[in-house]
């Protein structure tokens, strides 16, 4: 029987994240152990997310560490053939997450020679197991946690209300009048697939939004990533083209372009842009109905806006989008991660705490970001061997 070595590293997380430090670190030879409360590795995108999906980015800042996209691969990756890309990934790095795994909390103790003491709840025996590393790592994802808002009379809603995590195609809301909360890239993308489908489809738009296309935001990372070009002039250059294809957006969503530029706010305050895959054109032409917050659900179906009008509906799909619940469970850390389970530090120092901590995938960068962060993590602690 092998001896089991302790691991080095505790990974919490087997997404693309987990993935791509698991990779790195095998890389260097340093032993980890990955843990997963789900059964699978990338559930957000192999059990968790909608049919039509595709990488947004162009496949060039899609890639995890050391294995490229097939050449054959087109621009923007559609779903199937990413978690394809993740299973060679796995298969190629020998990958093997302990599945089941919830970690309830991680503590650091100075004075023991294990450092990390990590309690985990096994989702089949119902136990709670315990491991020790010397390093901790957190890849457990900015929508770790899907987020539905505290609604007045939700819990009366005689329709059916889902978050996008749960939402896979239009086929079965044919006919039916489908309200979309929260216009993010989930909730555009699953309002034109609801028209698409047939569905009747309304999607609230409360605050400002940046409408750019998939190419122009490969304009703003080639810039970006390859020329160092100042984010504000990267900015400014977006959304001037914004304006140009997409003229003055507030005729059709109520709503201005934020001040600040799509970058900025993406980096600043986690507002991405919206990708245009389609939606905007059926939202031009009334197909897609664009509405006002809402404040309260009254009468079984009946939604009520903040502009005091009541509209029914038969389904509410909440793209509100996801928190984190990092500060659950990771204990001792002052350093690293806010009450919001995001770094403290700024880019590019954000990926490293103290006594052996450190966050992947957490930046705001998304898969480009997490390239970044596992390659420097598993260099900074090979140099601290
Ligand atoms: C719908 C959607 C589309 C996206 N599209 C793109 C895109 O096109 N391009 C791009 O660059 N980025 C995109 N992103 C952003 C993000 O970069 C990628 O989704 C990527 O999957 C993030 O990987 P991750 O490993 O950081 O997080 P996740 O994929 O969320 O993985 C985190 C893992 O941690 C596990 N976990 C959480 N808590 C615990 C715990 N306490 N114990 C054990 N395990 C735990 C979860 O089960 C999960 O498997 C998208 C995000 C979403 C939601
Ligand atoms: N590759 C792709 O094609 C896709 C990529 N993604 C990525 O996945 C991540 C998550 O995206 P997403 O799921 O859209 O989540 P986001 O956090 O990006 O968007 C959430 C949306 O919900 C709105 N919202 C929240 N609460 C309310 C409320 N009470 N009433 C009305 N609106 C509300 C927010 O508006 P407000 O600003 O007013 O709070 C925001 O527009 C992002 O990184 C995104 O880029 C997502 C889908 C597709
Ligand atoms: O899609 C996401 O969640 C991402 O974070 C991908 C991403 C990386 N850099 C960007 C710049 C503008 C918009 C999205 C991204």
């Amino acid at each position: 029987m092998a001896t089991i070595q302790e691991p080095k590293v505790i990974i919490v997380g087997a997404g693309p994240a987990g993935l791509a430090t698991a990779a790195c670190l095998k890389k260097n030879s340093i032993p980890y152990l990955l843990l997963e409360k789900d059964d699978c590795y990338a559930s957000m995108w192999k059990k968790y997310s909608y049919d039509r999906l595709h990488l947004h980015l162009d496949k060039q800042f899609c890639q995890l560490p050391h294995i490229p996209f097939p050449s054959s691969s087109p621009s923007y990756i559609p779903k199937k053939e990413f978690i394809q890309y993740l299973d060679d990934y796995v298969s190629f790095f020998n990958i093997s997450p302990l599945y089941k795994r919830t970690v309830e909390s991680a503590v650091f103790d100075e004075k023991s020679t294990r450092k990390w003491n990590v309690k985990v709840r096994n989702g089949n025996s119902g136990d709670v197991e315990e491991y020790f590393s010397r390093f901790l790592v957190v890849a457990t994802g900015e929508a770790s946690y899907p987020f539905i808002p505290q609604v007045p009379g939700l819990e009366n809603f005689a329709g059916e209300a889902i978050h996008t995590t749960k939402y896979k195609n239009g086929e079965k809301f044919k006919g039916k009048s489908v309200l979309v909360v929260g216009c993010g890239n989930s909730g555009m993308e699953i309002a034109l697939d609801l028209a698409n489908h047939g569905a009747k489809t309304s999607i609230i738009v409360r605050s400002p939004i940046h409408l750019i296309s998939r190419e122009m935001a490969y304009l703003g990372l080639v810039m970006l990533s390859k020329y160092s070009v100042p984010y504000k002039l990267v900015d400014l250059i977006i959304v001037m083209l914004s304006k140009v294809k997409y003229g003055e957006i507030s005729k059709y969503y109520g709503v201005k372009r934020p001040k600040e530029g799509p970058f900025a706010s993406k980096l600043k305050y986690g507002k991405y842009p919206v990708f245009d895959v389609g939606t905007h054109q059926k939202i031009k032409s009334g197909e897609i109905q664009v509405l006002p917050a809402m404040t309260s659900i009254t009468g079984g179906n009946d939604v009520v806006l903040e502009n005091g009008k009541s509209l029914p509906f038969d389904v509410i799909v909440f793209a509100t989008g996801f928190k984190r619940t990092t500060h659950n469970w990771l204990q001792g850390d002052d350093y690293l991660l806010n009450e919001d389970g995001l770094p403290k530090p700024a880019f590019p120092d954000h990926w490293k705490g103290k006594n052996g901590l450190y966050c992947v995938g957490l930046s705001r960068r998304g898969l480009y970001g997490i390239a970044f962060d596992a390659q420097n993590i598993a260099t900074d602690i090979n140099s601290s061997l």
